[in-house]
């Protein structure tokens, strides 16, 4: 059987052309994605607060949040594999897929494997990860954490300058730690970096460890001309140093740029092969929002549909009833604790709303039975 389409990723990007590509009847195949390139569900997996996507105006946790995208798909009829795709043949159509378990042919693909930002690993980096610790300073430089006290960015680049710049909204004064002796931003961005005088530039400067207890309180720099080190005490540290897109299983097979991004066509989702298209962080280097993923998977998806389509190639599988009720079938809300229903004095908890306020709320001694890949706060507790 051939697939009418395939979508690899399961982040806002994916999991968005899911419930379109299903709605148009196309029944996709989603492949969530277990270990390559990040988590079931993508990078808002790994972050507390969502305090920008439209529609939640006293925010959402990034982990609710594509639970309930996750849940759309799926009402939608998309069938959702928890598995990576270890390769992929777009030499020949209809293009195979593999993927630890299985090999499938399909028509159209939907690229949204995303990207993974760049971290240093400096010791004591795990502990502040999210918590002190950042690399996005949209999504995260309003945070309360980040109001009103020094912070720091790394990075030379136009990211890091924008990045600055922008967290002079909030931050008391901002470091940039350059590790030349010039930006590679552009004359614009460097011109409203250097005539800031919120912003203090410390040229030829190194990261080389942070610390603080319980809460981030500095890092320590080393000028790498005069090898002279140093403590910069700062709350707040935001990385800049650029992301790498998840894009290994297509080198040769699809045009990418030199960093890696998927090229594609028009500022759009068209890539250099027909029927495969590109979308989210994948090939966005300059959003990277939960929202601009999310819209480029809802053109995926038409485009796809379109295409299919025109080629006389869509398998048309109608909505019954049942696929299109109202259930909602994450399993994290069927019995999971929510705000109203936790309570901090019982033995057992369910879902990852109680182990998050376990773990940052309480000192009582937990044991954690991890049974589901998608949850992101297990994952990032197993990493502590
Ligand atoms: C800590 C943090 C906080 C953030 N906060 C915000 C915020 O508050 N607001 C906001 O708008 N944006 C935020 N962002 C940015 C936002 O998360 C991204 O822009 C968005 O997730 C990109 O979506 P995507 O679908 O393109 O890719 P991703 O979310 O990166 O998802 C990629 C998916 O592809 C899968 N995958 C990768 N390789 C394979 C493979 N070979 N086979 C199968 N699957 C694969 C992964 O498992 C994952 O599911 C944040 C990012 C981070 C890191």
């Amino acid at each position: 059987m051939v697939e009418n389409l395939v979508i690899i990723g399961s982040g806002p990007a994916g999991y968005t052309a899911a419930i379109y590509a299903g709605r148009a009847n196309l029944k996709p195949i989603v492949f969530e994605g277990y270990q390559k390139g990040g988590v079931p569900g993508g990078q808002l997996m790994t972050t507390t607060e969502v305090e920008n996507f439209p529609g939640f105006p006293d925010g959402i946790t990034g982990p609710q949040l594509m639970d309930r995208m996750k849940a759309q798909a799926a009402r939608w009829g998309a069938q959702l594999i928890t598995e990576d795709v270890i390769k992929v043949d777009l030499s020949q159509r209809p293009f195979t897929l593999t993927s630890p378990d299985r090999e499938i042919s399909t028509h159209s693909i939907i690229i949204a494997t995303g990207a993974t930002a760049k971290r240093l690993n400096l010791p004591g980096e795990e502990i502040f990860w999210s918590n002190g610790i950042s690399a996005c300073a949209i999504c995260d430089g309003a945070s309360p954490l980040f109001k009103g006290v020094e912070l720091a960015v790394i990075g030379g680049g136009d990211s890091a300058a924008e990045e600055a710049v922008y967290l002079t909204k909030y931050a008391s004064h901002v470091h940039l730690l350059v590790r030349r002796d010039e930006l590679r931003a552009s004359k614009a961005m460097q011109q409203r970096v250097l005539q800031n005088p919120q912003i203090t530039v410390h040229w030829n400067t190194e990261a080389f460890k942070v610390f603080g207890n319980g809460k981030l309180a500095g890092i320590v720099v080393k000028n790498n001309r005069t090898n002279q080190e140093s403590e910069l005490l700062v709350n707040g540290l935001f990385y800049a140093i650029g992301h790498t897109p998840n894009t290994d299983i297509f080198q040769g097979q699809l045009e990418l740029d030199s960093v890696g991004y998927i090229v594609t066509k028009n500022h759009g989702v068209e890539t250099s092969v027909e029927g495969v298209y590109a979308v989210g962080d994948v090939q966005d280097h300059e959003f990277r929002q939960a929202v601009t993923a999310a819209g480029s998977g809802c053109m995926g998806a038409m485009l796809a549909e379109r295409w299919l389509s025109s080629q006389n190639l869509a398998q048309e599988f109608p909505q019954t009833e049942s696929s299109s009720d109202h259930t909602d079938t994450s399993p994290e809300t069927e019995a999971a604790d929510t705000e109203e229903t936790y309570d901090i004095n019982n033995t057992k908890h369910k879902g990852s709303y109680a182990l998050r306020k376990l773990y940052h709320e309480s000192d009582r001694l937990i044991m954690v039975k991890y049974v589901s890949p998608t949850c992101g706060p297990c994952r990032t507790l197993k990493l502590k």
